[in-house]
């Protein structure tokens, strides 16, 4: 079952530059920042009521964020869903037609286990599944 919508992924440019732009617009300063490797990704987090925004800034040319920002340019990257069970909301899933992107949840930033679905099945939204590991 999803419970909530757990973040919003932004991918930008500058990391550094759009934390103070983050910090202006909501009042709040980030509360982490954590690299992803595995997703060539340097992120930082902002929570917002209870739910987060996720800055995403790319760490090599192969990461999706650079290549979402030469297509598309900065802004909305992705819309991430907390879950109860991840497998279970991934068989689910997978049973109702979405495409996974990846088979097994694999780690992901802010103590998360993750899954994406095709934006092609999703209206052209990149949706993340994520189960707290605390
Ligand atoms: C920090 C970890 C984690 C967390 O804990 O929160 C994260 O959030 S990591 C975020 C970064 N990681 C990912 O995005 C992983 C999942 N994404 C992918 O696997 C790929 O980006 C993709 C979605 C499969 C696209 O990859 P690829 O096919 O190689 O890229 P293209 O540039 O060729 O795009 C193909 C097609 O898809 C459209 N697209 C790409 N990204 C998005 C997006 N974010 N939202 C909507 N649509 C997207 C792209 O425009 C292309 O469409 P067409 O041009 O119409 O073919
Ligand atoms: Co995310």
């Amino acid at each position: 079952m999803m419970t909530q919508v757990e973040h919003i992924g932004i991918a930008v440019k500058d990391l550094a530059v759009s934390n103070e732009l983050f910090t202006k617009l909501l009042g709040v300063k980030p509360y982490k920042e954590e690299g992803v490797a595995s997703e060539g990704v340097m992120t930082s987090f902002f929570q917002v009521g209870k739910t987060k925004i996720e800055l995403l800034e790319g760490t090599s040319p192969e990461s999706p964020i650079t290549k979402f920002i030469e297509k598309k340019g900065e802004g909305i990257h992705h819309l991430a869903f907390e879950v109860e069970n991840i497998y279970t909301e991934m068989e689910r899933l997978k049973n109702e037609g979405f495409t996974l992107l990846n088979e097994v949840p694999k780690p992901g930033a802010d103590n998360k286990l993750v899954c994406f679905l095709h934006p092609k099945g999703t209206n052209s939204v990149l949706v993340e599944l994520c189960q707290n590991i605390d």
